[in-house]
């Protein structure tokens, strides 16, 4: 696996943080202009590319539609809707239809992101 592309995508969005301690200001609702970059590695292929960008756009649509203009909190599996969680849930939501996917980022603001590269190796894989 020698190539990775990365596609950008946006959504706006509101939340809060139910599980942040107590008088920490993300448990009040506010919103985000959310970030969330999806990875994908392989080979080339015969067009010289690892897949068409077009590709992650369309694996990212009907999450577009899940997420844009609605309350995290309120989506089922997003209950505490932080950046990790909502990156392992994008993971979830996206892997059956993005071949080699290895990486969702996602972005809160421009200062703050999360990174999910999957479940860990059920083997360990320390060795
Ligand atoms: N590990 C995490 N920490 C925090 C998360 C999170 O998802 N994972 N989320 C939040 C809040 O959602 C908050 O809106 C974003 O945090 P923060 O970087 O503090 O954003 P600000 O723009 O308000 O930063 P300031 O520098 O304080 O202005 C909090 N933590
Ligand atoms: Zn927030």
């Amino acid at each position: 696996m020698s190539f990775e592309i990365t596609r950008a995508f946006r959504f706006e969005a509101a939340h809060l943080l139910p599980k942040a301690p107590h008088g920490h200001k993300c448990r009040r609702l506010h919103g985000h202009s959310f970030v969330v970059e999806l990875t994908v590695a392989g080979d080339l292929s015969s067009e010289g590319w690892v897949c068409d960008f077009a590709d992650l756009a369309s694996a990212w649509a009907p999450l577009h539609d899940q997420l844009d203009h609605h309350y995290l909190n309120e989506v089922a599996g997003l209950e505490n809707p932080t950046s990790e969680l909502l990156a392992a849930w994008i993971w979830t939501q996206i892997e059956s239809t993005l071949p080699g996917l290895v990486a969702v980022r996602v972005a809160e603001t421009c200062t703050a992101s999360c990174i999910y590269r999957g479940p860990r190796d059920p083997g360990g894989g320390s060795s």
